[in-house]
């Protein structure tokens, strides 16, 4: 691979994260007295960050129910954000072959980095629980900028902050919003299929490649 800034997603690309974001955003609807929902449905809410989740888990559909009011939605994410702080590694796990493969990489000689929409006030200890704080050289979250994907912005301001031009990046990632804001940002796509899509295939957002593992995508990273 002639690319050599490679930004990852973070839930359902390197770690499988809705286990926990399942039981935090039950934790908050059981505290409002909210009917809670299954790992299935959760999982279809996930990839527009902290606050999208709520705003689904309250509507229990990801049409937000346009009578909830602002205050209602900020006190609901505020017990999520106190939930999710206490259960944010308890059932998360890394898929196959990523803790490896990230390492592989590194030493390969590509620089990481890290484009999530998870608040950014969750990253850190997820990172140092899996041993992987110094391999990413650059980490944001989906609050640590005005925008975030599928806004390009994240994406072109990873590249200018380390020094490469788009041209040499790539973004990884298993949502529409990852290939959106690739795209939208003129910067070359890889989706994997293992991850959360609103239950959609990522191949309907055309990203420039797919893998259905992480192994897939390591070799295929490597051999170029
Ligand atoms: O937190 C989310 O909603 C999605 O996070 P991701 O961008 O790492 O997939
Ligand atoms: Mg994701």
């Amino acid at each position: 691979m002639t690319k050599k800034l490679l930004m990852f997603d973070f839930d359902g690309t390197l770690i499988d994260s809705v286990p926990d974001l399942a039981d935090a955003t039950n934790q908050m609807l059981t505290q409002l007295g909210k009917p809670t929902h299954t790992l299935d449905t959760i999982t279809e809410w996930v990839g527009n960050g902290a606050r999208a989740l709520v705003e689904r888990a309250l509507s229990g559909s990801n049409n937000v129910d346009a009578r909830l009011s602002v205050a209602e939605i900020e006190a609901a994410e505020q017990l999520f954000f106190t939930a999710y702080a206490e259960h944010d590694v308890s059932k998360t796990i890394t898929y196959p072959d990523v803790d490896q493969g990230l390492r592989q990489l590194k030493e390969a000689g590509f620089t990481l980095a890290l484009v999530t929409n998870k608040p950014i006030r969750f990253v850190p200890n997820i990172l140092d629980g899996l041993g992987w704080t110094p391999l990413f050289d650059m980490v944001l979250g989906g609050d640590s900028l005005s925008t975030k994907k599928p806004d390009p912005a994240p994406l072109l301001h990873t590249c200018k902050t380390l020094n490469f031009d788009p041209a040499q990046a790539v973004m990884i990632g298993d949502s529409i919003n990852d290939v959106s804001a690739g795209k939208n940002a003129g910067i070359e796509t890889i989706g994997l299929s293992y991850g959360y899509n609103y239950g959609n295939d990522i191949r309907d957002s055309q990203p420039n490649q797919v893998f259905d593992n992480f192994a897939d995508l390591l070799a295929y990273l490597l051999e170029k």
